[in-house]
């Protein structure tokens, strides 16, 4: 009896376990096929571009080797116009100056959004840099003037404290005995300071005070595991997205959390108390479009690091609504943050590096801040905006080590790409190569020399538009321009007035870059010697 039964459960379980097979293999079999077909796509159309692997397309490439390179390896070897996939989703690389304003401003209309991403923090679908259509139209028009330049020179002061702080607790450090420093720690204490003064009206002193909280759980929203990120690309949105993976997966949501009920309470505060700021919290708070233009007259003076003119304006016209919910102003304040202190932390330490390895640029900055600075030893917002040398040397920098590597949009509808014969079908996202464009020698001789004459005013009409890209271009240009280099060149003009930067033993030449999913140049470190004055 017992053995009757035996062989009835063996012969279910042999049944279950080929059915189980069988599954596995059709899965598997479906799967093959579709990405082969999907695979197929640029081939079908005749461009050509690096061979995918199945499940990740392109995107194993770029996590595993080191981006400037496969960057440079791609565009030498498929030109100015390539197709990749990121998983089985096409993906169209351009890179012609021509066709490149076509996407940007041109058709901005067909281009207005960048490719939909799942997962993190539900809030920031509603940050400007994900959110989309009417939504972003509404957001970007309502927090522009929060960074014009007229808004930028109230700022000033507020900006101009973080800098004194940092440079004294940087000079005790020096006076004892300091003479290396990781110029990514550095630069990222006084930006951290200067984010959490200038979007929440809170002083961190982050380089005299590492463990605060505010500064210790910003560090970790930018800890973003490789692995979460590439599961968060496979899995469909719908698991991405909901409440048990978020709580499982937790990619960074507490440390995003923390910022909110931050905020949160900042804004009760306020509403309770009838405070006011001068902080980005407060801008937003009070925000409403005023009629007209929303540039003023000033903010002409970096227009040239965005290819900047009347017609960036134009995709902000008729927003009618102008107001921002709780929520999205929850949601811009925590893009602040995370947008505004990275990106500008290591464009200083770029810049730093560069200078520790060309003694005679330091020598040439000196001389000309020196200048600049009236007799209490401050300087004026007009004059600091003003200095060419200084500007040609963050524009070098951000062209030579741009932090971003692709501008990315999502084809809205059918376009034809100028008079190429290629038609972007709706749904494809475009990716705009702008570390190989900035390193492409028929654009700028000799591109692996830093060399800030190029941006000298003598001979920055010589740069063709819509090759020097660092902040993008047209109106989904980056917001926080004015803002990220008034701060950055505050703190260079004052850094280079008391001290001096030297390669050292640790020093690596050239830098060596980590490897990431993620679309941003990051070196692993950036060491110099320091010296006081
Ligand atoms: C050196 C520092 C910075 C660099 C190199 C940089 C670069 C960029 C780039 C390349 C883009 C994409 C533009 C495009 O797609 O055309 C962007 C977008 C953006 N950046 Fe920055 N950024 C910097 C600093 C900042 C700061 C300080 C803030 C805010 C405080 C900020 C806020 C934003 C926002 C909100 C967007 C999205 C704009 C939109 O979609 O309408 N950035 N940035």
């Amino acid at each position: 009896m017992s053995s009757l039964l035996g062989s009835v459960l063996q012969r279910i379980w042999g049944t279950i376990g080929w059915c189980l097979i069988g599954l596995v293999v059709a899965v598997m079999a479906y799967y093959y096929f579709s990405w082969r077909n999907a695979f197929s796509y640029w081939k079908d159309r005749h461009i050509c571009g690096p061979k995918p692997v199945p499940i990740f397309g392109n995107v194993l490439t770029r996590v595993l080797r080191s981006r400037p390179f496969v960057e440079m390896e791609w565009y030498k070897k498929y030109g100015k116009i390539y197709g990749t996939y990121i998983l089985a989703k096409p993906c169209l690389t351009v890179a012609d100056p021509e066709l490149i304003k076509q996407i940007l401003v041109r058709d901005f209309n067909a281009f207005r959004n960048r490719q939909p991403r799942s997962g993190g923090y539900s809030l920031v679908i509603k940050n400007m840099v994900r959110a989309r259509d009417d939504d972003w139209k509404r957001v970007r028009a309502i927090a522009s003037p929060t960074f014009s330049s007229g808004k930028m020179r109230k700022m000033y002061a507020l900006i101009d404290r973080c800098c004194e702080d940092f440079i004294d607790s940087l000079d005790k450090d020096v006076s004892n005995g300091v003479n290396e420093v990781e110029l990514r720690r550095l630069m990222g204490a006084y930006t951290m300071d200067v984010i959490a003064s200038c979007a929440f009206a809170t002083k961190t002193n982050t380089y005299a005070d590492p463990n605060n909280p505010f500064t210790t759980t910003a560090f970790n929203i930018h800890k973003v595991s490789v692995w979460k990120g590439m599961l968060e690309m496979i899995l469909p949105s719908v698991i991405v997205n909901s409440d048990i993976y978020r709580r499982i997966v937790n990619n960074g949501i507490i440390y995003s959390k923390f910022f909110v009920d931050f905020t949160r309470s900042l804004i009760k505060k306020r509403k309770e108390n009838h405070e006011k700021h001068n902080d980005f919290l407060q801008l937003l708070m009070d925000a409403e479009r005023p009629e007209g233009d929303i540039r003023e007259a000033s903010d002409a003076n970096e227009a040239h690091h965005v290819n900047e003119d009347d017609s960036q304006c134009r995709g902000l016209q008729r927003v009618l609504e102008k107001k921002l919910t709780e929520d999205e102003i929850l949601a811009q304040c925590l893009l602040f943050l995370t947008a505004g202190y990275v990106t500008t932390a290591t464009t200083l330490s770029h810049c730093t590096y560069e200078l520790a390895l060309n003694p005679g640029l330091q020598d040439r900055l000196y001389e000309e801040t020196k200048e600049a600075f009236n007799e209490k030893g401050e300087m004026d917002y007009e004059v600091l905006s003003r200095l060419p040398f200084l500007d040609a040397l963050i524009s070098e920098t951000l062209r030579n080590s741009p932090q971003t590597l692709r501008l990315k949009r999502e084809a809205m509808e059918d376009v034809m790409l100028g008079n190429t014969g290629v038609k972007i079908k709706k749904g494809v996202v475009v990716e705009i190569p702008l570390y190989a464009i900035h390193h492409d020698p028929d654009y700028y001789p000799d591109p692996f020399t830093f060399n800030p004459d190029r941006f000298m005013p003598e001979n920055r009409d010589h740069i063709q538009p819509y090759t020097y890209l660092p902040f993008g271009s047209g109106p989904r240009n980056c917001i926080g321009m004015r803002f990220a280099l008034l701060e950055a060149k505050l703190a260079l003009a004052n850094i280079s007035h008391k001290f001096r930067f030297s390669r050292v033993a640790n020093t690596d030449v050239p830098v060596v870059y980590t490897k990431t999913l993620l679309n941003v140049l990051q070196p692993k470190r950036l060491v110099v010697g320091i010296h006081k004055r």
